[in-house]
């Protein structure tokens, strides 16, 4: 049996996930939250776990550094990973939400400005609707953009919806459903085929 290495996205999911592992049947004893240790097998010494931040995740897959992933769809978009994206964990659900303290200008001459953390996800979303942007990449914080004149626009993640009505901005379009998922390489899927359908079983037991 091959060790499977699982890049985990530190943050707000890792315990959510953690738990679900645990429940898959991988615990970790070596794992407690004030650790800053990066790198934990399993008592069984199945899965090596490597934490990562969430939208490095994507390159450590790509590249077979980790055989699989765990992180949200919007890092996963935003990378553009060439990977196989398997499982929806069905956890950390929000949405990517395009939004402003007004509907867009009506002028398709003008150039709009728009704030994100995700500036890939903006710009194809600008780009297939033919409309001229400017992308500017923040890295936190982005409904105060608009507020302050930095951008007309932000293209980030609603959850609740609760940041964006206490800054005073409207949701003008919904981008998409967003979710934590496994992610596979490409060539450890074919080279321990075994070992990762039983995880990915392991998984789906877990999520019972
Ligand atoms: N309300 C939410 N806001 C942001 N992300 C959420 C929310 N709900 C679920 N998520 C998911 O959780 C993932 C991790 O979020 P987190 O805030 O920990 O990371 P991050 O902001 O990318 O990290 P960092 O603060 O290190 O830049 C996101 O990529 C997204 O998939
Ligand atoms: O719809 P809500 O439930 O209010 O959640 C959405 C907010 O949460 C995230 O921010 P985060 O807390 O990660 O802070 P930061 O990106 O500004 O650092 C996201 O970028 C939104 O600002």
């Amino acid at each position: 049996m091959a060790v499977i290495t699982l890049a985990l996205a530190k943050g707000r999911t890792a315990d959510s996930v953690l738990e679900l592992l645990e429940q898959a049947g991988y615990r970790f004893p070596d794992f407690h939250p004030q650790s800053r240790k990066l790198i934990f097998s399993d008592d069984q010494r199945q899965l090596r776990l490597i934490l990562v931040k969430p939208l490095d995740v994507p390159a450590y897959v790509e590249k077979g550094a980790a055989d699989a992933g765990v992180t949200g769809k919007d890092n996963i978009m935003e990378r553009a990973a060439d990977v196989y994206d398997l499982l929806d964990l069905a956890l950390g659900q929000c949405q990517f939400i395009l939004a402003g303290k007004q509907h867009l200008p009506s002028d398709p001459a003008q150039k709009i400005m728009v704030a994100s953390k995700y500036p890939v996800v903006a710009r194809t979303y600008f780009d297939r609707r033919g409309i001229p942007a400017e992308v500017i990449k923040l890295n936190g914080s982005v409904e105060l953009a608009p507020l302050i004149g930095l951008a007309d626009v932000i293209v980030d993640i609603m959850e609740t919806g609760t940041t964006l009505q206490e800054n005073g901005l409207l949701v003008l379009d919904k981008l998409g459903d967003i979710s934590t998922r496994l992610i596979v390489n490409k060539a450890s899927f074919t080279t321990k085929s075994r070992d990762i359908h039983t995880f990915i079983n392991q998984l789906k037991t877990g999520m019972e």
